[in-house]
């Protein structure tokens, strides 16, 4: 690498006016890249907040569009849905994940008919479901790996027939991508995408995301035994790698400003879309020293976001998606 040296070459030449510093710029951020995370729960009315999310809310089937409309109009081209799934529809087997009547389904409908050009990020996974918090069936106390891909194969089939574009298996199961494609598959569902969380950490950053969707206290033990040791790296460019052989047609990193070198890691090394989810205690960290007025809130947004682009990554999922997007339209 050619550098120059001082004084015929000055770094800061191109960065003393901001349209220099705009013409060079080697990453760009737009609507584009960010994917908006929507927690639905059951019931209608107002609204309801999400404490340890200062801004976020879930919303019920009734206000669903009208919470939607300004992403579209944005020009964000997907949003993931969440359900917060009332209680007594949970239990140790997670059987409200496989009712077509369930809150995604009845949501991936709504927003197709509103809709159509917007893409529907459907979780896959059990934890919205099970009454022990765990993403997969338990069996002597153990999150039994086949039994459960057997499971979210007819959990993806259900969700892509209610107009879910992409499937995204959250769960960290051995083998569930390849699974879910055939399955996908023989039921003709070819276009149905899938984008794995193919290196997803045992965090303590979803702490908030349990209280959105009213699993916090329920979840029995911890992850560690299916989700991944965060002192991993090469261990994710296995997993990747997997899910790629396995038909993932995307793959996603998460938690995300902890991670960015798994995210740099996986873009060099494969090439493929790799997306960043900045997750709800990234939010909740951000937003809440947002509050206090100790990080300025627009630059701190677009901060964190130009980040995941830097380190490589196709977009990011995240809960500052429509603010962000607002303000990258306003300039
Ligand atoms: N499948 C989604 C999560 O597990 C958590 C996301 C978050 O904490 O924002
Ligand atoms: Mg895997």
């Amino acid at each position: 690498m050619i550098t120059g040296s001082f004084p015929t070459t000055r770094l800061r030449r191109n960065r003393r006016d901001a349209w220099t510093r705009r013409m060079v710029a080697e990453t760009a951020l737009s609507a584009d890249h960010l994917i908006w995370p929507v927690f639905i729960r059951d019931g209608s009315g107002d609204p309801t907040s999400v404490n340890s999310m200062p801004g976020v809310v879930r919303v019920g089937l009734d206000r669903l569009a009208a919470h939607v409309e300004d992403a579209v109009k944005l020009g964000i081209p997907a949003i993931a849905l969440f359900p917060a799934t009332p209680a007594e529809l949970k239990n140790p087997e997670g059987s409200e994940a496989l009712n077509p009547e369930n809150l995604i389904c009845q949501s991936a409908r709504l927003l197709k008919r509103e809709f159509p050009e917007l893409g529907l990020i459907g979780d896959v996974a059990l934890d919205p479901y099970t009454d022990h918090g765990h993403d997969g069936v338990l069996r002597d106390g153990y999150v039994a790996n086949d039994e459960s891909v057997a499971v979210l194969e007819r959990q993806a089939i259900i969700q892509a027939e209610a107009g879910i574009d992409i499937i995204a298996p959250s769960d960290m199961m051995d083998g569930r991508i390849g699974g879910i494609r055939a399955a996908l598959d023989a039921e003709g569902l070819i276009h149905t995408k899938i984008m794995s969380y193919a290196a997803k950490y045992a965090s303590c950053f979803y702490g908030p995301f349990r209280e959105a969707l009213g699993s916090q206290g329920a979840l029995k033990g911890d992850k560690k035994t299916y989700q991944m040791n965060p002192a991993n790296s090469d261990e994710a460019l296995r997993e990747v790698a997997m899910d790629i052989e396995e038909g993932a047609d995307m793959v996603m990193v998460k938690p995300g400003m902890p991670y960015l070198d798994i995210v740099r890691r996986v873009h060099d090394a494969f090439r493929v879309p790799v997306f960043a989810y900045q997750v709800s205690g990234e939010y909740a960290m951000l937003a809440t020293a947002m509050e206090l007025g100790l990080l300025d809130r627009e630059r701190g947004i677009l901060e964190t976001l130009i980040g995941f682009r830097r380190a490589g990554a196709s977009g990011v999922l995240t809960y500052f998606a429509v603010e962000a997007a607002r303000l990258l339209k306003s300039g």
